[in-house]
């Protein structure tokens, strides 16, 4: 962390610095570049807002035709508890039908919210829907149907911040995944 960070005194612990997190998701663009035939065209869905920086540099890593679409959907609010309630905020653009998916998302904890999204998204006919998740919580899963075909990292049950994943709107700048102190939401 930079010794000057605004954020220096929120910070527990650094779980994956960034140069760590930016060698895994090279790896996994090569592992998502295999798993497709050879340029095929891939419908990338960033699910909003905490898979921004993951979807960016994931992409670059990714050697197919791609196009980026977003999808917002919202469950945790201000809270660190996922409500289990899942609203769509803003839908996708493209029209998936038969056309090949990749949904992009920063963490499964739960996985209410990827079951929302990948049962929603099946009605529409697609190709194929894949999952890459840069974060997994296991410890945390309360719907057990749902598997990340891509994963970067397990981490433990802590509530984790930066790289995109906020608390209350706040560290997604943050380079690297970081435990948040305890006391800043309890
Ligand atoms: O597996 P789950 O328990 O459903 O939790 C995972 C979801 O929770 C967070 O989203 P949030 O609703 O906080 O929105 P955000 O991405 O805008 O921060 C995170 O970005 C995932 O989308
Ligand atoms: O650990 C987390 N941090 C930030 N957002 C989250 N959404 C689910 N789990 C988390």
């Amino acid at each position: 962390m930079r010794s000057d960070s605004i954020f220096k005194d929120d910070i527990a612990k650094i779980i994956i610095p960034e140069r760590v997190l930016q060698n895994r998701i090279e790896e996994l663009g090569g592992e998502i570049t295999s798993s497709y035939q050879h340029g095929e065209e891939v419908v990338m869905v960033c699910i909003l807002r905490g898979a921004v920086m993951f979807m960016a540099d994931l992409s670059q890593q990714i050697n197919l035709p791609v196009i980026f679409d977003f999808m917002d959907v919202s469950s945790y609010g201000v809270a660190t508890e996922s409500s289990g309630v899942v609203r769509i905020i803003k839908d996708l653009e493209e029209n998936i039908e038969n056309r090949h998916v990749l949904i992009v998302e920063d963490i499964m904890d739960t996985g209410k919210t990827l079951k929302y999204v990948v049962d929603m998204l099946q009605t529409r006919n697609p190709a194929s829907i894949k999952i890459a998740t840069l974060l997994d919580k296991p410890e945390r899963r309360v719907v057990k149907q749902i598997n990340a075909d891509f994963n970067g990292f397990e981490i433990p049950d802590e509530f984790v911040v930066g790289y995109g994943l906020d608390f209350a709107e706040r560290y997604r700048n943050l380079p690297f995944i970081g435990v948040l102190k305890k006391e800043l939401y309890s």
